[in-house]
């Protein structure tokens, strides 16, 4: 195995009843950078990112072959989904912040692993709001509702929700979506100062998003993954005609 990679991803075939969604997908994920998944809908993208942290196999009728290794450790047998989720995170299109205040939206995770110790609570709060880039706004009403927070703020909620827990990777199912311009630079913001630390996928049907913060771009279409390569490479010469007729907008 090579020595910087997080997930080493080997014939990822996926199929939901009649629907082939994933055709033996293969690709290396880089440790601490961000991998953009970019494709026009129904590509796989999603189906892609939620394979990394088991989630599919909550729906019905879903068959998957080939590997997936977290760290050269096979993640559908050497791991329990549970023990998965919690060092590969994921931050969704809607946040959710739990109906209760800041401060115990954060607090939940580190609870719930055995955490009670006051000081050792303020300060998962603390150092997860800071590295979400939320701390300087909330820090005066860490007793108010998270629901009271803007959209933009919910899901730096979010990702302090998933830090506080100390994964080693964070999926971003796009994050950005329902968000407006500024919150939405605040997010990218988080995410490339987060891959110093975490390993990060990113799906976004935003092309320009991926090549603001990508490291690496992997681009998938009707269920292949077509080409994976640095960022610049996709946007600027890729190897495959479908890859340039996305990127230039001709589809999708
Ligand atoms: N639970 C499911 N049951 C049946 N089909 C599913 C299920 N989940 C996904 N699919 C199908 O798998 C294919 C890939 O979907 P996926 O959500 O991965 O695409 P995507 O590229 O993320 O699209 P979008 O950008 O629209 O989210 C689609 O045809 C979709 O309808």
């Amino acid at each position: 195995m090579e020595h910087n990679v997080c997930f080493s991803v080997r014939d990822l075939d996926i199929r939901f009843g009649a629907v082939h969604a994933l055709h033996r997908v293969s690709c290396d994920i880089a440790r601490n950078g961000i991998l953009g998944a970019i494709g026009p809908a129904n590509s796989g993208k999603t189906t892609f990112l939620r394979a990394l942290n088991r989630l599919n196999e909550t729906q019905d009728n879903y068959r998957m072959s080939g590997s997936i290794l977290l760290e050269g450790r096979d993640i559908n047998k050497d791991f329990k989904p549970e023990g998965l989720r919690r060092r590969v995170g994921m931050i969704f299109a809607l946040p959710m912040p739990l109906p209760l205040s800041i401060y115990e939206n954060i607090a939940f995770g580190p609870r719930r692993q055995g955490i009670n110790d006051k000081r050792r609570l303020d300060a998962a709060v603390e150092e997860s709001l800071r590295s979400a880039f939320l701390w300087e706004e909330v820090k005066d009403r860490l007793k108010s509702a998270a629901t009271k927070l803007s959209g933009g703020q919910q899901q730096r909620l979010c990702i302090a929700r998933t830090l506080a827990v100390k994964p080693d990777v964070i999926l971003f199912d796009e994050p950005c979506s329902g968000l407006d311009p500024i919150s939405t630079a605040k997010v990218e913001e988080s995410m490339v100062v987060l891959k110093k630390k975490y390993t990060i996928v990113l799906v976004t049907n935003n092309t320009k998003q991926a090549a603001r913060v990508s490291d690496r771009v992997a681009f998938f279409l009707m269920g292949d993954l077509i080409e994976e390569d640095v960022t610049d490479r996709i946007f600027t010469s890729p190897k495959d005609k479908r890859t340039e007729d996305y990127i230039v907008g001709k589809f999708g």
